[in-house]
């Protein structure tokens, strides 16, 4: 693995446009993740159940690799991780970090407990607490490559991603897509997750240039959805209702799929990533959000980083290549959004629901990823 570079906050506004000229012309469909992948520890009743690979740069590559849009048949999607990890990393094999290596630092890789109670099976009530037992260095503007991106997703877990990296993660990624943990999250002395207002941090005034914010229905009091409307797309999820979409001028429900839950972990990144790859496919946002809802569906379905089946991906990308008519550019383009549902979308989830059903309920264990059994039947 690399090893992280010191802290450097030197790049200055004229660097960057040079940068940026220098660039042009490339191809540039890259996109750029930024946040760490962590250790995740379950707990049920007191008991651990379950010791896995976690960080939304897991879950969100998992998908990103499954669901982007490919000019070859063969190959990864093209896309860069920027994350940070200690000596102790228990998963380097695993697929996500084997194919894209995070940056090796001296302090302990960022671990999170999370609490599951019998409560977490009814409709409303938060799935888990949370909390942070190490936390990893912060990923600083410095650690970010030096080139051009078509797209970003800033998804720390743990604070990992600073003010100043999302500032240069906007500079350098035409389109930049953020979740909402990655800025409101505080922790207590005892590491508990709690949040605060996005208005009161220095995150606040990058939204304006800010293409996407996610956030689920628990952190949305605390984004401010009335005021970050203004600013950027907010889209709001909601469980095993689906999402909602709320842009300046217009708002859209998108419905949900159905899902056995055995894990609540990482539905949200997994519909961050669904929801990108749908825009890659040139999809609107709210046409976009299926792809998100399906994801994220596929993600409580399993336990940990999920293994989606082969038939399954293959019928995502038919429908796509089949209700698309005419796929627009395959990289995002932040004057070019769309967000009303198409004349399609109906069709689209229909379709999307029966390639749900190539997906097996509950998938091996799958022990590169600590995967274990049921954390929280319904
Ligand atoms: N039980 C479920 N059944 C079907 N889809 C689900 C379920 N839980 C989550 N999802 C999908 O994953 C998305 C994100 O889940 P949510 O629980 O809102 O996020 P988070 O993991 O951030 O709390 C939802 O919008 C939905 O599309
Ligand atoms: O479940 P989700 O909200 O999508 O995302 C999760 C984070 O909230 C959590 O901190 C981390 O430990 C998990 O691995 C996962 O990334």
């Amino acid at each position: 693995m690399p090893l992280a570079a010191e802290p450097d906050d030197t790049h200055e506004e004229g660097e960057d446009q040079q940068l940026l000229l220098a660039k042009k012309g490339e191809p540039t469909l890259e996109g750029l993740v930024v946040g760490s992948y962590c250790h995740d520890v379950l707990i049920r009743g007191g008991r651990v159940v379950g010791e896995t690979l976690g960080g939304a740069a897991a879950f969100v590559s998992n998908v990103l690799d499954a669901a982007s849009p490919r000019e070859a048949e063969q190959g990864e999607a093209p896309f860069v991780v920027v994350s940070k990890v200690g000596r102790d990393f228990a998963y380097a094999s695993a697929p996500a970090p084997a194919r894209r290596p995070p940056l090796l630092c001296a302090s302990p890789t960022t671990s999170f407990h999370a609490q599951f109670s019998d409560a977490a099976a009814s409709a409303h009530a938060p799935d888990r607490e949370l909390r942070r037992v190490h936390a990893c260095d912060p990923i600083y503007p410095a650690d970010l490559p030096d080139r051009r991106f078509a797209y970003g997703l800033a998804v720390g877990v743990a604070g990992e991603v600073l003010p100043e990296t999302l500032e240069r993660m906007i500079r350098l990624c035409r389109a930049v897509l953020v979740d909402a943990q990655a800025l409101i999250r505080a922790f207590d002395g005892d590491g508990a997750v709690g949040h605060v207002a996005l208005e009161d941090t220095p995150y606040a005034r990058l939204l304006p240039r800010v293409a996407f914010l996610k956030a689920s229905s628990e952190e949305a009091p605390y984004v401010g959805v009335e005021t970050a409307r203004r600013r950027c797309c907010v889209i709001v999820t909601d469980g095993r209702d689906g999402c909602r979409l709320y842009w300046d001028g217009g708002e859209a429900r998108v419905a949900p799929f159905p899902a056995v839950q055995v894990d609540p972990t990482g539905a949200g990144d997994s519909f961050l990533a669904g929801f990108a790859a749908g825009l890659l496919w040139g999809l609107s946002a709210t046409d976009a959000a299926l792809l998100g809802n399906f994801f994220g569906a596929a993600a409580v379905s399993q336990v940990g980083v999920p293994t989606f089946h082969p038939k399954m991906l293959q019928a995502v990308k038919e429908i796509l290549e089949e209700k698309i008519a005419k796929r627009s550019s395959p990289c995002i383009n932040g004057t070019t959004f769309t967000f009303d549902r198409s004349s399609v979308h109906d069709e689209l989830h229909a379709a999307l629901q029966e390639a749900a059903r190539l997906m097996p309920e509950q998938q091996q264990a799958d022990p590169t990823n600590g995967n274990c059994g049921d954390i929280c039947s319904v």
